[in-house]
């Protein structure tokens, strides 16, 4: 008899934090690797997407002929979070880009990219992310938004992880959940903090992949 194994979660390696999402996924739990290839993507369980330019992401994917099979991946139902241009990658229509970048169709929502504008480009805020702060015990999470996106709108199907508490873009949505699809604003990755890579490898366990 085998234990049951550790869920292998791949991390879209072209740009971004991939360092720190690997060591913040095997901190949770996971068996961490980084994706930069099709077979690298096949023997991946679920996959990080972490921030960086969004259009540049659309680019190299297509050029390293992972654009394909990670939609096909997606569509098939494989666990994918997103982290700020993550969350643009994944996401069905993207305001404010370029018309030749593409992107995922996994998470039915609509993104603004660099949504905050020039004055609040980069900022930290304490915020409530549902199911992880409403715990008892559990304090509030430190979010760090890096020319972020927010989310403008969803569709019915898609939950609400949390808002950004305070400030001019008070309410808008920036933590998101729509069946195995998961996507943030921010950057959990930078902070310690590993509430969120938690969620997700439990999301990945849960979906039985
Ligand atoms: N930190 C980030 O990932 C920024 C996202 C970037 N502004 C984009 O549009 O893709």
């Amino acid at each position: 008899m085998s234990a049951v194994r550790s869920p292998r979660i791949g991390v879209l390696a072209l740009q971004g934090d991939v360092r720190e999402h690997l060591a913040a996924l095997t901190d949770a739990g996971a068996e961490a690797a980084t994706v930069r290839r099709p077979a690298e993507l096949d023997a991946a369980d679920a996959l990080v997407i972490p921030g960086g330019e969004s259009t540049t992401m659309s680019h190299l994917l297509g050029v390293l002929d992972l654009f394909d099979p990670l939609r096909e991946r997606l569509a098939g139902g494989m666990p994918a979070y997103g982290s700020c241009a993550g969350m643009i990658m994944l996401a069905t229509t993207i305001l404010d880009t370029r018309p030749d970048a593409r992107h995922l169709d996994a998470l039915d929502i609509t993104v603004r990219r660099n949504a905050f504008g020039r004055q609040v480009e980069s900022f930290e805020t304490d915020l409530e992310f549902a199911g992880v702060t409403d715990r008892a015990g559990d304090p509030l999470m430190r979010a760090v938004f890096i020319r972020a996106p927010w989310v403008e709108s969803i569709s019915p199907d898609v939950e609400v992880l949390a808002r950004v508490p305070q400030g001019p873009a008070k309410d808008r949505i920036v933590a998101v959940r729509q069946g195995n699809v998961l996507a943030t604003s921010f950057h959990p990755e930078v902070t310690g903090d590993r509430r969120v890579h938690r969620y997700f490898v439990d999301m990945v366990r849960a979906s039985g992949v």
